[in-house]
């Protein structure tokens, strides 16, 4: 399948910290690629070099097919949609009036405001001007703008970060109709759940290095998962290991009658994160 980015030996310093090491990656087209990692790992570097805001110090990026640098053309930046913490609203404009403004400039049709409007739950606050709306309000704005032209390729740096639980469902819901009909999304996030729920592959980011990119699936796979509960009669729980110890101990706690329930303790993406790296998310 057609790759959509491509990066190979990506290199980025600031001075003299290097904020990304020979970092290697490609995204296929209808993929979602989540990129996690802890504060500094050089997520958001990340998808500003992706979206030509930062020029890489080595390295190569392609994007669609082309070198990074073509991407300041307009027929490419109109493929692109990007949501960073730096909404650049306008703050006295209603969200209707902000979004209208981006119709005019992508050559959108106004009917798609309502719809979009739908997918980030704003639909009943669209003549409110901007500076009266919460942080949370003001993101869904930013996304709703980073959505309104059906985009090829949607970059999400922490895309629900100042959400609370139905609004982050919400918006969950909406991307993967949006990915769907063939966005191909690249997100990071802190929020493992939200990992899991939204991609394809998920990468480890620490220190400007990729630790592991994979399906959530196989990375939990990599990782033994080395014990088992067991919930005994009078509420009692007991933990075994999986070897052959563990299996007479569970085989006598049967004969006797003992075992209300049995589960295997699977390592959350937490776990491993912290398992690789020795650092929490
Ligand atoms: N313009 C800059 N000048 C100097 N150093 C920078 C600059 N931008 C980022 N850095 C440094 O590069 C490293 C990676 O930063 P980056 O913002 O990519 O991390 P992040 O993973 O997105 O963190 P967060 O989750 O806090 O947003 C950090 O050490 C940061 O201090």
């Amino acid at each position: 399948m057609e790759n959509v980015i491509e990066v190979r030996e990506l290199v980025k310093s600031f001075e003299n910290k290097m904020a990304l090491k020979n970092v290697n990656f490609q995204v296929k087209k209808g993929e979602t690629i989540g990129f996690l990692g802890p504060s500094g790992s050089g997520k958001t570097t990340t998808i500003k070099i992706l979206t030509a805001q930062l020029h890489p110090t080595a390295g190569e990026v392609i994007v669609f097919g082309q070198p990074i640098h073509k991407l300041k053309d307009p027929t490419y930046m109109r493929r692109i949609g990007i949501l960073t913490d730096n909404s650049g609203l306008y703050e006295r404009l209603s969200i209707y009036d902000n979004l209208a403004l981006y119709c005019d400039l992508y050559d959108v049709d106004k009917s798609r405001i309502n719809e979009v409007l739908e997918s980030v739950n704003l639909i009943q606050d669209k003549k409110k001007p901007v500076q009266k709306l919460s942080k949370g309000m003001k993101q869904r704005v930013t996304l709703a703008r980073a959505i309104l032209h059906k985009p090829d390729l949607l970059f999400l740096d922490e895309p629900t970060s100042a959400l609370d639980p139905v609004n982050t469902k919400h918006i969950h819901a909406g991307l993967k109709k949006l990915n769907q009909e063939g966005t191909t999304i690249f997100l990071t996030t802190h929020d493992m759940q939200e990992a899991e729920d939204l991609c394809d592959r998920i990468a480890f980011l620490n220190n400007g290095e990729i630790m592991l990119l994979d399906t959530p699936r196989n990375v939990r796979a990599q990782q033994e998962n080395t014990t088992i509960s067991l919930l005994l009669k009078g509420n009692r729980t007991v933990v075994v290991d999986k070897g052959e110890e563990g299996a007479k101990e569970i085989y006598q706690y049967m004969k006797d009658g003992q075992i209300l329930t049995i589960h295997s303790n699977e390592p959350t993406l937490g776990d491993i994160f912290v398992q690789l790296t020795g650092r929490n998310l």
